[in-house]
């Protein structure tokens, strides 16, 4: 037996978590998650939006999204650029180890788009440049994940 997420995500219902800090990025990967989620036959009816003000803050709202069981899957989009200091390696160790924590206990894909780089190039290349988009591509992951849950469910 075989299971596999297809790309269709015509019956799909789709959180995304955004944060807005550094927004000149996380905007465009809004952008880049929408487009691509549009482009696989997700409704825009079943995109729901929530901002937070930074990338610490996602995890939290994610957890609330993925509970309320209103949702096949929850995108989460942030950018951590690092500064002159360790609290980069703070934010992004928290932020990853959160969001892996939500799919843990919720069991509801929890697609990690969050952009963590060395530099704002870095991230202008990921955002929609020559690096591609990481909301694009975190979209991909959410409706194929999101599938693939079902096509387990409907069969084990
Ligand atoms: N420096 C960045 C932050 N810092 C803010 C934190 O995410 C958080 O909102 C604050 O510590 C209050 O809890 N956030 C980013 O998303 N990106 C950064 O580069
Ligand atoms: C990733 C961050 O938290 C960073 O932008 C903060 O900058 P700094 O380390 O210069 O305070």
């Amino acid at each position: 037996m075989n299971f596999e997420g297809k790309m269709n995500g015509s019956e799909l219902k789709v959180a995304i978590v955004v944060s807005r800090f550094n927004d000149f990025i996380t905007g465009r990967l809004l952008d880049g998650a929408k487009d691509t989620l549009v482009r696989h036959n997700v409704e825009e009816d079943n995109i729901h939006v929530a901002y937070v003000p930074g990338a610490f803050e996602i995890p939290l709202v994610a957890k609330k999204l993925a509970k309320s069981g209103k949702y096949d899957a929850v995108v989460t989009l942030g950018c951590v650029i690092r500064g002159a200091t360790t609290h980069y390696d703070y934010v992004c160790n928290e932020v990853a180890k959160g969001i892996s924590k939500v799919n843990d206990e919720t069991e509801v894909p929890v697609i990690f788009g969050v952009v963590t780089t060395e530099t704002i190039e870095q991230a202008i290349e990921r955002a929609g440049t020559k690096a591609g988009n990481k909301g694009g591509d975190a979209a991909l992951a959410t409706i194929e994940m999101a599938n693939l849950l079902k096509n387990i469910e409907s069969q084990v």
